[in-house]
């Protein structure tokens, strides 16, 4: 599996500064949750991850060797909104990424390769509890299956890391709960490190194995963009007082997501406990 490693890592936009002077070690297997203010640079650390973006200085280091400069199969990525193809039935669109790398041109399979693509791909949807909808067109599908499936899309080149960008947050509570169990389950299974920004506290303090907290702390009126946002807080997780919480949710800012009643063991940890 994978670990992840920033050394002094700085992010620029021209003159704008959004991250700085970042530096991290995941190792292989945590859960990392990321929380922070809007627009602070959550998602731009994501995309580095992912290698769409480059640092403007500094280190990002993956398996102990720098970050590629562009997305590959060791990083699977699901963002908040659905990113699955109208077009193709489920199981189409967890095979498509295998299809387009072995037959760039056509992007389909033949014989015995798409034997297996298809094996795989159903394990794929079987993971996230969809083996029942591998015929179903993505507009049969309810916005929790539509994640499932991106899920399944990005887990299906057995990546290292998953990167997961707000994933839940356009579902009802009832459908993100279940949603929360079968992410636990899979990451227990299989072992991947993952990263995962949440606008929802309480969500980012369940899930995790380390939390995450983004701020800016040097802020210049005259000039807003000086400065960038740094790791103000780096929780490892489990069981955390209620007094360092509340330091995060002032932090964080308010908002509807980051209510939440504090749990002092974790929805992981009290799982665990339970078994
Ligand atoms: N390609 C780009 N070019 C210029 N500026 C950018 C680019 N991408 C992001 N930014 C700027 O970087 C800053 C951080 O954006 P980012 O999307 O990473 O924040 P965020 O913390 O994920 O926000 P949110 O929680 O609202 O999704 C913003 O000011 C944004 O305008």
């Amino acid at each position: 599996m994978t670990s992840v490693e920033a050394r002094k890592l700085w992010k620029e936009y021209g003159g704008d500064v959004v991250l700085e002077n970042i530096d991290l070690q995941v190792r292989s297997g945590e859960f990392v949750t990321i929380v922070g203010a809007s627009g602070c640079g959550k998602t731009t650390f994501l995309r580095m991850l992912l290698g769409e973006e480059s640092q403007t200085r500094g280190e990002l280091l993956l398996g102990g060797s720098p970050m590629p400069d562009e997305p590959g199969p060791d990083r699977g990525v699901v963002f908040q909104k659905y990113s699955v193809f109208p077009h193709l039935t489920a199981l189409g669109n967890v095979m498509l990424g295998e299809a387009f790398e072995r037959s760039p041109w056509i992007g389909r399979l033949f014989g015995a390769a798409r034997r297996r693509a298809r094996e795989r791909a159903m394990e794929m949807l079987e993971s996230v509890g969809l083996e029942h909808a591998a015929d179903k067109y993505p507009s049969e599908l309810s916005g929790g299956m539509q994640q499932r499936l991106a899920i399944a899309q990005a887990l299906m080149k057995d990546p290292g890391v998953l990167l997961l960008d707000e994933p839940f947050g356009a579902l009802d509570p009832g459908i993100r709960k279940d949603m929360h169990a079968m992410i636990l389950d899979l990451w227990r299974r299989t072992g991947i490190t993952i990263f995962m920004i949440t606008h929802d506290l309480k969500e980012g303090f369940d899930l995790g194995t380390r939390l995450l907290v983004f701020d800016k702390v040097r802020h210049d009126p005259q000039a807003p963009n000086a400065y960038g946002a740094k790791i103000t807080y780096d929780i490892p997780l489990g069981r955390t007082d209620e007094a360092t919480w509340e330091q995060v949710r002032e932090s964080v800012g308010p908002g509807e997501a980051t209510t939440g009643s504090f749990a002092t063991t974790s929805t992981r940890q009290a799982q665990e406990d339970a078994t």
